[in-house]
């Protein structure tokens, strides 16, 4: 449609760590130019230490004779205290532009997820998204917080003593430069594409993992029922694998250059104190020299010091950019497509209708609907049936647009879904699928969500009719009892009760159902039915049913097998055709008489 606003055209630009700074990024320059200050201060003391040796030198060995040693004392003290303290002030200033920024990335990601489609969550494990927004965004706090305002003084340590080292003696400051050019180089090398790719690679093996660790979790009943262990949780077992591969080859693959590295920056004393001894001859001034080079051996291990700070911090800057790539990677998803004003369209009723209509997954390689077509009148009710992985749930998910189609066209009353406000659709239509999300609130709370407006009257005669009362006289605080509180868990039927009384509270004139399969104990199952029937009198109702005798009634049954409608028509219609329906019928009779006697013997 040509006036429908293409909003994911409009891609935000790709951010950089400051972007989510905000006007905070200005604390964070403070915090980093603090920070090069105090770390010129804190050098000062050395200068302090050479001269109070040079004193002392030029009087020996009679060392009362020297003079101006208390004042280099004082003068050492007041740079030291001075270094500190406004080290102090630069890591308040980048504390507080770090917890901001932090915050900004999580409600940026969080409030660009809130206007993705819902089939983006159903796409991308809740594992992966926790970890990007938490884990993602706690990264960058810890570099912005700690490791930059430690790496600007680490950028600015090498220069003041580049100075200092050659304005002493340049013979030995070029000698003691040398380790660190060395180091440098080293340091290039393991820092390099290289280096950039592995911490993605580490990244992208560390989200693998939880993701299927959440899986993993998930799926323990499972694994327990069967008794299997945690090797038949082949992706888990993989991610774990995959990440134990990758943490080898990195640590293998740095053996040798982090080795090279470390001999490096601490081998300063193996030229330095050859160098001395034979500089020493040479020599017109020997106590100066000796006062030089007492400097430099006190002076020379900060630069090893500074190095690996300088080295560590670059490993935590490539982290923190893959951080915020990661975030990055929500923000630029698209957000779902909205009408433009001008385009809106309010639909007159209740009609569905598929026109056409193909869909694909992202990544699929076939289509998972195609070229569908087919009409629920307002008013009546429609059955999914057929095999699984067919295309029911998809068929479902493309009217609420949890996906958009990727041809033809669905209708909700005459007008195209992209047409209608997203606000205007959700209160247009309800759902109650088998993955029941409660919250931790109230089951009262639980109720209300779907009507923040309700009175408790609405609210409790909703409860009613889907059958909550029961579940509400066991529970220790009735309907006020906060789930997952005080160990009160709620089983799979009744939770699905209480989202079925959500559906009957909005009172929305579509219903999507989701036939739940696992919660089949009979006691449940006819307090469920009941609840459907309250809630879809008088709906448009589409109910992707999996066991038979619910869509006996239905108006119309349509029949899904590999994306396509194979047969449709009403119960006695599609018995009479003698085709997939039929086989279907038949297993299901079949099963039952098998239930029935299993039943009988047991009772014997
Ligand atoms: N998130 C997804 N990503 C990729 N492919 C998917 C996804 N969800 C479903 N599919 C594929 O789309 C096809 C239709 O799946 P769908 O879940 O709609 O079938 P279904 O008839 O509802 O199955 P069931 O009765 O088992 O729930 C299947 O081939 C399935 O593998």
């Amino acid at each position: 449609m040509a006036n429908v606003r293409r909003c994911h055209n409009l891609k935000e630009k790709k951010k950089r760590i400051l972007d989510f700074a905000g006007k905070y990024k200005y604390l964070t320059y403070l915090g980093c130019i603090l920070s090069g200050i105090s770390s010129i201060l804190v050098l000062v003391p050395f200068i302090c230490i050479w001269k109070i040796a040079y004193e002392i030198l030029k009087v020996l060995p009679d060392v009362t004779g020297a003079s101006n040693l208390t004042y280099y004392g004082w003068v050492a003290v007041i740079f030291s205290l001075a270094g500190i303290f406004i080290y102090c002030a630069a890591l308040m200033c980048t504390h507080i532009a770090a917890f901001r920024t932090a915050r900004n990335m999580r409600s940026q990601a969080l409030h660009h997820m809130l206007k993705l489609p819902m089939g983006y969550f159903d796409l991308n494990g809740t594992g992966k998204l926790r970890r990007i927004i938490d884990e993602s965004s706690g990264q960058t706090e810890t570099f912005l917080a700690h490791i930059l305002p430690d790496l600007a003084g680490a950028l600015v340590t090498p220069v003041a003593m580049l100075v200092m080292l050659l304005a002493f003696d340049w013979r030995m400051g070029i000698i003691s430069l040398i380790p660190i050019v060395i180091s440098v180089i080293l340091m290039r090398q393991m820092m390099g594409n290289n280096m950039a790719n592995a911490m993605k690679e580490y990244q992208n093996a560390l989200e693998d993992m939880n993701n299927e660790a959440v899986e993993y979790v998930r799926g323990i009943p499972v694994v327990k029922t069967f008794g299997q262990t945690v090797f038949s949780f082949k992706n888990f077992y993989e991610a774990i694998i995959r990440y134990k591969r990758w943490a080898v080859n990195y640590t293998i693959s740095l053996r040798v250059p982090m080795c090279n590295f470390t001999i490096a920056v601490n081998c300063v004393f193996a030229l330095l104190i050859p160098a001395g001894v034979l500089l020493i001859g040479s020599t017109v001034n020997p106590e100066k020299f000796l006062s030089d080079f007492i400097f430099y051996c006190i002076f020379t291990p900060i630069l090893t010091v500074v190095m690996n700070k300088v080295m560590f911090s670059s490993e935590n800057l490539m982290l923190a950019k893959d951080a915020a790539n990661r975030i990055n990677s929500i923000l630029e998803e698209e957000i779902q497509e909205q009408p433009a004003d001008g385009d809106i369209k309010l639909p007159a009723g209740s009609d569905i209708e598929f026109h056409d209509v193909t869909f694909s997954y992202p990544g699929a390689e076939r289509a998972a609907v195609e070229h569908l077509s087919f009409c629920i009148k307002e008013g009546t009710t429609v059955a999914l049936v057929g095999p699984s992985g067919g295309g029911k749930t998809t068929v479902a998910s493309l009217i609420p647009r949890f996906f958009d189609a990727d041809l033809g066209e669905i209708t909700i009353g005459g007008v195209d879904v992209k047409r209608i406000p997203i606000k205007e659709l959700m209160n247009k239509v309800s759902f109650v699928f088998q993955n029941t999300n409660l919250f931790k609130i109230s089951l009262f709370e639980n109720i209300k969500f779907s009507k923040q407006n309700a009175t408790k009257k609405q609210i409790l005669s909703a409860a009613t009719a889907a059958q909550c009362d029961e579940i509400f006289n066991k529970m220790p605080e009735g309907i006020n009892t906060i789930v997952g509180s005080k160990g009160t868990y709620l089983s799979g039927g009744e939770a699905q009760r209480i989202a079925l009384a959500r559906a009957i509270l909005k009172d929305s004139p579509i219903v999507l159902l989701d036939e739940a399969t696992a919660f089949a104990d009979p006691e449940n199952e006819y307090k469920i039915q009941q609840a459907f029937e309250v809630l879809t009198k008088n709906k448009t109702v589409l109910i992707i049913a999996h066991r038979l005798s619910t869509v006996r009634h239905a108006d119309q049954i349509l029949v899904i097998e590999n994306g396509h409608i194979k047969e449709k028509g009403n119960h006695e219609q599609l018995l009479s055709q003698e085709g997939l329906y039929y086989r279907m019928w038949e297993e299901y009779q079949t099963s039952i008489e098998w239930k029935v006697k299993e039943g009988t013997v047991n009772a014997l």
